[in-house]
């Protein structure tokens, strides 16, 4: 094992990463992880680049102390690390949890702060000393890898922080940790306290120091970098910001922080492989069951997109212009641009170039005015419409291709089979199909696959309650593959199942409109004096 001495003076720029998604991140969910599930992450957090995974809390559960074990067992790179309170028998669990691994780390803790001594511990300062050092103690008996931490080191007293820190590193810690339990502090605040420990806690260069801090203000990333910037050289956090309450510092984000402004850090890195951020935050959301923010930094969906004018314009001309790092960079496969009515002309020029129109083959500024009323009428708008609007076509009438009429399912468990009616009016005719399937919204697709004879590969399908309780709409939305192209449907009923059937049905539409632009481009092309496409003027 490397020497804590050797590791923090002969690399002072290295910032050591110590994910806790298992531990304070699984804490928080409304359903814990199997041992299964927590290894599955625990690979992927090592394949990341992680330094140390805190895999969980030992004593608190047999299924607990089985996840840190099979963890333990399977690390090969990244330390494995399990969280015990300053009692013996948390530590002992601890260390027998962990030491089927060469090398491992027992983090132990105590709170600090007036309020949580006083109210929830009920000892007083010197006792709660006396357990931190003799918890450091115990854990040594198990590896010479130990972290303890301070809980509620943003409220506690400095003087009783620096006599703290300076008694766990006497007693051993290796790591010593600061963690703003509450997110109350503010980042020169909480800068103020890493620096000040450094400047006055004597054995302070005998220890990592390390952070942990949650985002009950949103300051979490922020009081991470800052504490960096005053000599912390280990963060704390979670995948997806995952964590108590408002969640934990994110991993990406420091990550991603660093990768950019390191320099700005004081010339700081880390070891986290970015290219693998994107899968890594994905299989936490799925396996936790904690679907991604739209709005995230680093890894929401609309963290690479772009929907106004004014900035597609500068990301088409250049994409530094609104873009600090790149999608491709994180793992992402690229950005994302909504055309909605806040676009300009040259996201409709650059949209209709990709599908293949040359700029001069159309005119710009009647195609535009179209699109801006389909725009306000629709909200959003896709490629496939644009080019619809391009031969001028009426968006009303291809959008009624297919209407439903009525459905009707029978379902239940054990031995039925699911079973859809699904009557389509199509134009004038009213067509009406049977069809059984894996489930209910499976036999209506089926019904309406047939009655609309468009074979379409089913993407994605997302449902989600809008409002509350039994009064909560249920939005579908779904995408398609068609012709290699996708196509996107949604809709919103009180209903869920006649939601999922007008949404594959408006996706439908959307492939019906497009099949009629592919006829009417066929038609053009036997036509080729026809300089221009025409666009109905408004
Ligand atoms: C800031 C953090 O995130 S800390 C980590 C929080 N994570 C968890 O709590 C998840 C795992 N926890 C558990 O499984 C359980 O709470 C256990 C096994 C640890 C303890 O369970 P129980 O013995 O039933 O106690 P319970 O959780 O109700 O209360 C906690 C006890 O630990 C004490 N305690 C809390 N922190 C510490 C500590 N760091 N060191 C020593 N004792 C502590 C409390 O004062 C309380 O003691 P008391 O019973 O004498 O009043
Ligand atoms: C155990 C410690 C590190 C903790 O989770 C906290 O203080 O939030």
């Amino acid at each position: 094992m490397t020497d804590p001495d050797v590791r923090h003076v002969s690399q002072p720029g290295r910032v050591l990463i110590f994910d806790t998604t298992l531990r304070d991140g699984e804490q928080a969910l409304s359903r814990s992880l199997s041992a299964e599930q927590k290894l599955h992450i625990a690979l992927a957090l090592e394949n990341l680049g992680v330094d140390v995974i805190e895999a969980g809390f030992p004593i608190s559960s047999d299924g607990d102390f089985e996840a840190v074990r099979m963890i333990a067992q399977r690390l090969k790179t990244a330390t494995p690390c399990g969280l015990a309170r300053a009692v013996a028998k948390d530590i002992d669990a601890c260390g027998e949890a962990l030491r089927v691994a060469d090398h491992f780390r027992i983090h132990t803790f105590i709170a600090t702060s007036a309020i949580h001594t006083k109210e929830k511990l009920r000892k007083s300062y010197d006792e709660i000393e006396a357990m931190a050092v003799a918890a450091v103690k115990h854990a040594r008996r198990y590896t010479d890898d130990v972290e303890f931490s301070c809980e509620d080191a943003g409220r506690t007293d400095p003087d009783q922080l620096c006599r703290m820190v300076e008694a766990a590193i006497r007693a051993g810690a290796t790591t010593v940790n600061i963690p703003d339990t509450v997110g109350y502090t503010v980042p020169t605040e909480f800068g103020g306290i890493i620096s000040m420990l450094m400047n006055r806690v004597p054995n302070i260069d005998k220890a990592v120091l390390s952070v942990h801090c949650h985002n009950d203000l949103g300051m979490a990333t922020a009081n991470s970098l800052t504490a960096v910037e005053m000599g912390a050289r280990q963060i704390e956090c979670c995948v997806n910001g995952l964590g108590e309450r408002a969640g934990n510092c994110s991993l990406e984000e420091v990550a991603a922080a660093i990768h950019l402004r390191g320099a700005r850090l004081g010339d700081v890195h880390t070891g986290i492989k970015l290219n693998q951020i994107a899968r890594t935050s994905a299989l936490v959301a799925k396996m936790t069951n904690e679907p991604v923010p739209n709005h995230k930094a680093i890894v929401g969906g609309n963290a690479f997109a772009h929907s106004s004018g004014i900035h597609q314009d500068g990301v088409l001309k250049n994409r530094s212009t609104y873009e600090i790092l790149t999608p491709e960079m994180l793992g992402f496969d690229g950005n994302v641009m909504h055309m909605t009515a806040r676009s300009g002309r040259h996201m409709v020029k650059s949209t209709l170039t990709a599908l293949g129109y040359p700029e001069g083959s159309y005119n710009l500024d009647q195609l535009y005015a179209k699109f801006l009323q389909l725009a306000d009428r629709k909200g959003q708008v896709h490629d496939y419409d644009l080019e619809a609007l391009l031969f001028s076509m009426s968006l009303e009438q291809a959008d009624d291709a297919f209407t439903l009429e009525r459905f009707s399912v029978m379902t239940g468990s054990g031995e039925v089979d699911p079973t859809a009616t699904v009557v389509v009016r199509c134009g004038s005719r009213t067509r009406t199909e049977a069809s059984t399937g894996n489930g209910p919204v499976d036999a209506i697709y089926n019904a309406v696959t047939r009655l609309t004879n468009l074979k379409t590969k089913l993407l994605t399908y997302v449902i989600e309650a809008n409002g509350e309780g039994m009064d909560a709409l249920g939005r579908v939305n779904v995408s398609v593959l068609y012709d290699e192209r996708k196509f996107y449907g949604s809709a919103v009923s009180d209903d869920v199942l006649e939601a999922s059937t007008l949404a594959f049905l408006n996706a439908l539409n959307a492939v019906e409109r497009h099949r009629r632009v592919a006829a009417a481009k066929a038609e053009k092309a036997d036509k080729p004096n026809d300089q221009k496409l025409q666009v109905d003027t408004p």
